[in-house]
């Protein structure tokens, strides 16, 4: 037993610790939200292995995956244990909530902490799959977003930047003081320099999916029919220069051609698909470390209010089209397209006009700061309603399965 009192201790938008009462009550909340399946499976449900399962996109893949498509499978995830002097990292406390959700749905869910990039990661989960699963699965959503990834075949570690191509950047973006009070200040990023483009590349773009797809496939796992579908961004033209025309836009790219190479492959290999699923701006640790991306998002949510769709459903949209509830639709590129409500050219335009007036005095009026801000705070299990943040909650939860 370790129970403490936890207060929210951040450096802008990084926590130093979790809450691992509010990290469960959010994950049951998304549970609630999300719509059961139509039919309930016939006996075992799709088997299906989730890439990045306790954050962000990955987690609502995961519990959208449970309740709507009612897979079993494998959970990978990088989470960090509870230490002597911090709380675990929130997807810890995510995950075990997760864990426990599952199992009361009757779901048979593994959940596995670690390097995805590493091959004995993968082996472990071809393991699994082995063993538990009658060696075979239906389904996988690669949505791993990392600073870095070691390579296994050289050991060279590369790192991911988030640079501009060919020239710096000047951008608007949203910061908070110590008091919780906003600051719309213009940044400059400096372009790509060397190699800059290539390390990202390597560690966002399609070299790790493919790798999952290939080890799995060698050890004879994927069943006929087989679907995958990795996660990727285009967004907005007011963050395209940091974003889908920069670094990061060069993996995406590359996760999308890898996509296009992966589903002639697998067509052929089990009558398989592999797509990109392109997804609406969400509050996640990643996405908040994008300049510019911060504001964007508060001003998208001003302008959308409850009309900006949650991941939970757009993952649901996404497991209906993989397990052929609904038909596959893919765009000229071969991706499914899950951005069409920010996308679309009335909010886009309102979005920019009020990035063009969005000053320190009038940011209040423009944007939804005060989801904002909450947001930032639930990714550590923070501000979510109904958790007594005065009373002790425990922080030694173990890893499920442990
Ligand atoms: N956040 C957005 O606005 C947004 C929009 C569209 C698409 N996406 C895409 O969704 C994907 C996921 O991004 P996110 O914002 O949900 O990220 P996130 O930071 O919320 O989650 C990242 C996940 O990856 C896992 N992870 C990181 N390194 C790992 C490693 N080495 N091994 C195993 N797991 C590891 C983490 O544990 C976590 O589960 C990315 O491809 C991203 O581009 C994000």
């Amino acid at each position: 037993m370790n129970q403490r009192v936890i207060s929210p201790r951040n450096r802008g938008f990084l926590f130093l610790d979790s809450h691992p009462a509010g990290c469960r009550e959010l994950v049951n909340t998304m549970w609630r939200d999300i719509p059961a399946s139509r039919a309930e499976p016939a006996g075992d449900g799709p088997v299906a292995v989730v890439i990045g399962s306790s954050a962000g996109y990955g987690l609502a893949a995961t519990l959208a995956g449970l309740k709507r498509a009612g897979i079993r499978g494998v959970g990978v995830c990088f989470e960090k244990a509870p230490g002597a002097r911090r709380t675990a990292t929130a997807g810890w406390y995510r995950t075990a909530a997760t864990s426990d959700l599952a199992r009361a749905a009757g779901r048979d869910m593994v959940f596995l902490n670690g390097d995805a990039f590493s091959d004995p990661m993968k082996d472990q989960v071809a393991d699994v799959l082995q063993e538990r699963f009658q060696g075979r699965v239906d389904h996988l959503v690669y949505s791993v977003a990392a600073p870095r990834r070691t390579d296994p075949d050289t050991g060279a570690t590369y790192a991911s930047v988030l640079k501009p191509i060919g020239a710096a950047h000047r951008t608007k973006t949203l910061v908070f003081d110590e008091d919780g009070n906003p600051d719309v200040r213009e940044v400059e990023t400096e372009p790509a320099l060397g190699d800059d483009i290539e390390q990202t590349v390597a560690v966002m773009g399609g070299t790790d999916w493919e790798r999952w797809i290939d080890r799995l496939a060698t050890r004879g796992l994927l069943a006929e029919g087989f679907t995958t579908a990795a996660l990727s961004y285009i967004g907005s033209p007011l963050t395209a220069a940091i974003y889908r025309q920069g670094t990061i836009g060069a993996a995406k790219a590359h996760v999308e051609a890898t996509a296009r190479a992966l589903d002639e492959r697998l067509a052929r290999l089990v009558g398989g698909r592999a797509v990109t699923s392109v997804n609406g701006a969400a509050v996640t640790q990643s996405s908040t470390a994008v300049p510019g991306i911060a504001l964007y998002t508060g001003l998208l949510r001003g302008v959308l209010g409850d009309g900006l769709i949650a991941p939970s459903d757009q993952l649901t949209d996404l497991w209906d089209q993989l397990t052929g509830v609904t038909p596959l639709v893919l765009d000229g590129e071969g991706r499914v397209r899950l951005d069409g409500w920010e996308l679309a050219d009335e909010v886009q335009r309102a979005v920019a006009e009020r990035w063009a007036k969005a000053t320190t005095d009038t940011i209040g009026d423009l944007g939804d700061l005060d989801w904002f801000r909450a947001e930032v705070q639930r990714l550590y299990g923070f501000a979510v309603p109904g958790v007594d943040y005065t009373a002790p909650t425990e922080i030694d939860t173990p890893w499920p399965g442990c």
